[in-house]
């Protein structure tokens, strides 16, 4: 659902920003990428392969992944993203004179809004909306399901994910879906996690395993497991994050056994009859179309077309999606959905739903942290689950396994040496799971407490900050100030 304002200064142009010092890469190297031994070509002239590699060196302005429970007034023309409607692009429209920045720094910037800051959207690259949008996320279809994102930081695919399991389906009911978002690379958790809890949900754990020891725990729970692999990311090359080696037949070559040994474990992870979406943001074919056959010829799984992305299909496999720089404005993506075979699907449900009764030995938050914030652990809804100097807060009919040590929660309250605070993710909770006195503030007063100020306040105690209803954050008010506890990586400077 948005709400888009439309200038009648339409002579918006827009902001493709040339990258500084991005190399072009070669033809041949290109070319080489988009060639299989065993699928053919894929059907790119000459003239669209040099079209492609100068479109790598320029950097697209981000979409707008609009949150599924927000809407937007956006002060500039916009249009939706053609295969995901619930993003948009925007028009740097040359009338708009920012409010809200000093002159100088003009026009639209998204990342600089109270908006952003207050979560009703999310910027990502058009190109990796082209996963949520094979995942269906963008409709009800994953209301309800056990989801795992097994390469999941920073989360810019797993938060869609989130909100598409957390949405009520179209009978109302909100389901017991639930996510899981895996993560290899232990400092990208903290990215991930404060991404997640942006969305307000509390039906989420994140692991940091392998895929395989993950599997080796969790085998046949999740009816969708989403790989977005670690790829040569000859797409990133734009924003800098890839060199031209990203083209090397050996780096190409690693990244396909790696790819291969993460899909073997998805594959174990998956409930049988249950949905694969995997994912690059390379060109090769051989860690595209190739490793969709391989899932095919070696894992015996089924293609399943996703019919709004026809437009966008790949002409070597079946149900594979291509974005490309030079036609599609953004950096270039692949997708691809498949599916497990069923087998005995009835014993595959009892293992389930044995899974979805939670563990009678889930501990309780401890007593100096209920003692200190009563309000944090009123609900009957919640279960807490403690961790060194953290509390973990899940929804009462998370999965049993989120009581496991090595299973990390949605945050509630944190310790410095013997005093408890109320964590930030808390605050951003949908207001209806989180009972805490609230304070409404206004544009200046919003400003201020992003940019890491105290606020003027009257009220005392541990306070939920709002603007226009969204939780920005907590302070703790004496009477007088209110104390700023909005993290340093959540502020917004103008
Ligand atoms: C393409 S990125 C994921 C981006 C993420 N899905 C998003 O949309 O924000 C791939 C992720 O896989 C992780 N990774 C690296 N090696 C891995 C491995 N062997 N198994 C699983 N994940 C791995 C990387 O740390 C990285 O976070």
């Amino acid at each position: 659902m948005r709400r888009s304002k439309s200038k009648s200064n339409s002579s918006a142009r827009s902001r493709s920003k040339q990258s500084k010092a991005a190399p072009l890469v070669s033809l041949d190297a290109i070319r080489a990428s988009l060639r299989s031994e065993k699928l053919g070509d894929l059907p790119i002239s000459p003239d669209d392969v040099e079209r492609l590699t100068h479109a790598v060196s320029i950097r697209h302005e981000n979409a707008i992944r609009i949150r599924r429970d927000r809407t937007v007034d956006f002060p500039v023309e916009t249009r939706p993203v053609p295969w995901y409607p619930q993003a948009v692009r925007y028009q740097q429209d040359v009338s708009y004179a920012h409010t809200e920045l000093p002159n100088d720094q003009g026009g639209y910037r998204p990342s600089k809004t109270i908006d952003y800051a207050a979560g009703d959207f999310y910027l990502q690259d058009a190109g990796s909306l082209l996963a949520l949008a094979a995942a269906s996320a963008d409709t009800h279809e994953l209301s309800g399901k056990t989801v795992l994102d097994l390469c999941a930081a920073p989360g810019g695919k797993a938060s869609g994910v989130l909100e598409a399991i957390d949405q009520s389906g179209p009978v109302g009911d909100r389901g017991r879906g639930f996510l899981l978002a895996n993560e290899t690379i232990g400092s990208r958790i903290a990215p991930l996690a404060y991404n997640l809890a942006r969305t307000g949900s509390d039906r989420y754990a994140i692991t940091n395993l392998d895929p395989d020891t993950l599997a080796d725990r969790l085998p046949g729970v999740f009816d969708v497991v989403l790989v977005d692999a670690p790829c040569s990311g000859q797409a990133m090359m734009a924003r800098g994050k890839q060199s031209a080696t990203s083209v090397s037949e050996s780096q190409i070559a690693t990244n396909v056994a790696r790819q291969q040994r993460i899909l073997r474990a998805a594959d174990r992870l998956l409930v049988p009859g249950g949905r694969l979406i995997y994912s690059t943001c390379t060109f090769a074919v051989a860690e595209n179309e190739e490793q969709v056959q391989f899932l095919i010829d070696d894992l015996d799984y089924l293609s399943t077309p996703v019919q709004r992305l026809v437009a966008h299909a790949s002409p070597l496999s079946e149900a594979s999606y291509r974005l490309w720089p030079h036609r599609d404005e953004c950096a270039g993506s692949f997708a691809a959905c498949l599916n497990k075979r069923e087998s005995d699907a009835a014993e595959a449900e009892h293992r389930r739903s044995d899974l979805w009764e939670r563990s009678k030995n889930a501990a309780t938050a401890p007593s100096d942290a209920t003692e200190q914030l009563p309000f944090l652990f009123a609900s009957a809804t919640m279960w807490y689950q403690p961790r060194d100097w953290i509390i973990d807060g899940f929804p009462h009919d998370a999965p049993a396994w989120t009581s496991e040590e090595y299973v990390l929660g949605p945050e509630i309250a944190h310790r410095t040496g013997t005093t408890w605070k109320p964590s930030h993710a808390a605050a951003l909770r949908h207001p209806h799971l989180l009972d805490a006195e609230r304070t409404e503030l206004d544009d200046h007063a919003a400003w201020m407490y992003l940019s890491g100020e105290a606020i003027p306040t009257a009220v005392r105690g541990w306070q939920i900050v709002e603007h226009n209803n969204r939780p920005l954050g907590w302070m703790k008010g004496d009477g007088r100030i209110g104390k700023n506890h909005l993290p340093t990586h959540a502020r917004v400077h103008r």
